[in-house]
């Protein structure tokens, strides 16, 4: 199957269609937010569902109910997606926790508007690739990567679901609302302790945290914690649309896979695409 057969071209750049369709994406466009809406915003295999977990337990004070009986994307919506009209997003009560893949450029027009609360999750680009590679391995819904130089070639030119990750995090990190957006990085999730980025999480927000609540929060989102929740491990999708007998969602949490990937011509050549398209960006990554 090739993206002809599996995807819609939405503003430039590709979705699935098995999740997104033009009535989706017309209801993403007249979405109306309210200004103490958290939105995650994350291009693909940067951290969504981590942060799915994160949000909810945080802005609930640590309780774990709607982590432990909702899927994550019934919790943490994405909006652009076919399920989110059929939640009832309307009647939530604030403050409503959403989710979107999509580039700051394609946000609808209230977004602008009302500037609700951004937690930009970012991750180094060649663990990006890496986790895709392997992802889009397992769903029949996303174009087999096939020779890895190939899918290679599509993750730099953009030709991969939801387009180029050079432009999604420009994009995002040259936004005008910027002190409605709290940007953070996989990596300092990871390598700095988890109770550091729980606590930035809930001071961005508002929230009063204790210590002993944060680090429960911070427990209970550890990788092989979330691995044993059915809500946040997809095991609940029928294996014909994501195949985790080969490679599992939650596959390895860690920071560098890429070196098991590419090879160092790989690597090197990724660097220079990056040098070159992220010229302008003063913004200093934690994966530097
Ligand atoms: N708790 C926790 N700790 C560390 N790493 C975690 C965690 N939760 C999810 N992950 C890893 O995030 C990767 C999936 O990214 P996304 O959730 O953004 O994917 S998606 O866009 O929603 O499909 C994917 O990365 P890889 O393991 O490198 O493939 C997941 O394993």
């Amino acid at each position: 199957m090739t993206e002809a057969d599996l995807y819609i071209l939405y503003k430039g750049v590709y979705v699935p269609k098995a999740v997104h369709t033009p009535e989706s994406l017309k209801y993403y466009e007249e979405f109306t937010f309210r200004p103490d809406d958290v939105i995650i915003v994350t291009y693909p295999k940067s951290g969504t569902t981590w942060m799915q977990e994160i949000l909810p337990l945080t802005i609930s004070g640590g309780d774990p109910s709607s982590v432990e009986t909702l899927p994550n994307w019934d919790r943490v919506p994405w909006l652009e997606e076919t399920r989110a009209s059929n939640l009832n997003l309307e009647e939530r009560p604030s403050p409503r926790m959403l989710t979107t893949h999509l580039h700051y450029s394609m946000m609808p027009p209230s977004f602008f508007q009302v500037k609700p609360k951004v937690i930009y999750v970012m991750r180094n680009p060649k663990d990006v690739f890496t986790s895709s590679y392997h992802y889009y391995n397992i769903t029949s819904f996303l174009v087999k990567p096939g020779p890895k130089s190939e899918f290679l070639q599509k993750f730099l030119d953009g030709k991969v679901i939801f387009g180029s990750w050079f432009d999604h995090v420009k994009g995002w990190l040259n936004a005008e609302e910027k002190q409605h957006i709290m940007y953070i990085s996989y990596e300092e999730m990871i390598k700095q302790d988890l109770n550091d980025s729980v606590s930035r999480i809930a001071r961005f927000l508002g929230i009063n945290l204790n210590p002993e609540v944060i680090k429960k929060i911070a427990d209970k989102c550890l990788f092989e914690n979330m691995k044993n929740n059915p809500m946040s491990n997809y095991s609940v999708v029928p294996q014909e649309f994501m195949d985790q007998t080969k490679c599992q969602f939650l596959r390895k949490g860690v920071v560098g896979d890429w070196k098991n990937l590419l090879t160092p011509e790989e690597a090197k050549h990724f660097d220079a695409v990056f040098k070159e398209k992220m010229k302008d960006v003063k913004y200093k990554f934690a994966w530097d």
